[in-house]
């Protein structure tokens, strides 16, 4: 039962149940539900929306949200909240006076660009919400689970009934451990260069923000090496790798391609890339996204891992890890509308990808050869 002293800018949430490949995360848990409901707002649950992560529509009921039945149940609320970007099938839910609200990667989906801009939809990134000091906090978690699981993956292919070349991460003694190169030193790299290292592969991490290599440097000084990126760097230690791992990001941005169709035919027969940055184009020239269900191919014979949904594997640990971040913005946002919280913070503006069939930010419509309008002019 609502406990709110002011009524809402928007005051009905849906939460749809995914349908990206193998995607079973969820975008709001019970905790969420009776959060909004103190505010005010109603929050319409797809049934089955949270079997994927062990929660159930009983438990969604009991914090005081309404079950529906289908998908356009959801999407006829104010503002849908979701995981990952619309898929073609969910296109026709879009419309005007909807605010949209989770992950969209615009620069690597231009088709869901054109569709929110053709049906005026007013949608918000997690992926573009920035703080001032420049951080991206819905990204974060995310980048920490799927940063986590890449070496994970490695480790399965780089196994050669896999495709891989038949190398332990960690050798044995008298055997040397694979070596290990992660692109970027950001949440993503950092996280995987961890648990490489865990693993007791011989790990270098390259980054062109010298300040985060010191960072990394000062933390595991001796267990993981880092390198200043630049294409010498790049070419000598990705040719040499085992395993590559593409941790790249210009927020906003297409990921900038630093390992060309070259280096990659260089690289030692059956080794293993595993591109995280595929989610926005991917860093290295010789990726395309892949699936859960199909994980990988072999191109100039090294094999190519490049799942857009990585922490979909793992829906109840990222689940619980996305919401945590989310619930704050996504109350805000209901609280005051996507423009009102717009106007009062700077992260959620940033947030704004499309708004009355224009684009709202400006490095997202660089990607997409297009030019931003800011809608809180
Ligand atoms: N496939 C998936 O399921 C997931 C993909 N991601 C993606 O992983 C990527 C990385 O994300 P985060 O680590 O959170 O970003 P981040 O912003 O924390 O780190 C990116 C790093 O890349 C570095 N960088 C930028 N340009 C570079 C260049 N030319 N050479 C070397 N380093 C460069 C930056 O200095 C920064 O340290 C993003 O594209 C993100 O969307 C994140 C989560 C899940
Ligand atoms: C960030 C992202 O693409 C994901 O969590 O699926």
């Amino acid at each position: 039962m609502s406990n709110a002293t002011t009524t809402p800018a928007i005051s009905t949430v849906g939460v749809p149940r995914e349908v990206k490949n193998s995607e079973h995360r969820v975008a709001m848990t019970p905790d969420g539900v009776r959060e909004l409901d103190r505010a005010g707002v109603a929050v319409m649950v797809e049934t089955g929306a949270g079997d994927g992560a062990s929660i159930s529509d009983d438990d969604y009921v009991t914090a005081g949200a309404t079950i529906v039945p289908t998908a356009a149940d959801v999407w006829a609320q104010q503002m849908v909240v979701k995981v990952k970007e619309p898929k073609p099938e969910e296109f026709e839910y879009l419309r005007e006076d909807l605010t949209l609200f989770t992950y969209l990667h615009l620069a690597a989906y231009p088709a869901v660009a054109e569709a929110l801009l053709a049906a005026k939809t007013t949608s918000v990134a997690y992926e573009t919400v920035q703080l001032s000091d420049g951080s991206l906090p819905l990204l974060a978690p995310m980048s920490e689970v799927a940063g986590r699981l890449a070496p994970q993956m490695g480790a399965h292919f780089l196994e050669r009934h896999k495709g891989g070349r038949g190398v332990l991460m960690g050798g044995v003694p008298g055997v040397s451990p694979a070596k290990v190169v992660v692109l970027g030193a950001g949440n993503v790299g950092w996280s995987s260069a961890v648990i490489a290292a865990g693993m007791e592969a011989e790990v270098t991490v390259l980054d062109k923000n010298l300040e985060r290599l010191r960072y990394v440097d000062q933390i595991h000084k001796g267990r993981i090496s880092t390198l200043a990126s630049n294409q010498g760097s790049i070419e000598r230690t990705v040719a040499e790798a085992d395993l590559v791992i593409g941790a790249v990001l210009v927020a906003g941005g297409r990921a900038p391609v630093v390992v060309s169709d070259d280096l990659v035919r260089s690289m030692k027969p059956r080794a293993v890339i595993v591109d995280v940055a595929v989610d926005q184009g991917g860093c290295i020239a010789t990726t395309r996204e892949t699936t859960h269900e199909d994980p990988v191919y072999e191109l100039h014979g090294v094999v190519h891992y490049a799942v857009g949904n990585m922490p979909g594997a793992v829906p109840h640990t990222s689940t619980y890890a996305l919401t945590n971040a989310t619930l704050p913005y996504q109350l805000d946002v209901a609280v005051h509308g996507a423009l009102g919280a717009a106007r009062r913070s700077a992260s959620i503006a940033h947030g704004l990808n499309t708004v009355g069939g224009h684009h709202a930010n400006a490095i997202v419509a660089e990607s997409l050869g297009a030019t931003a309008v800011d809608p809180l002019a």
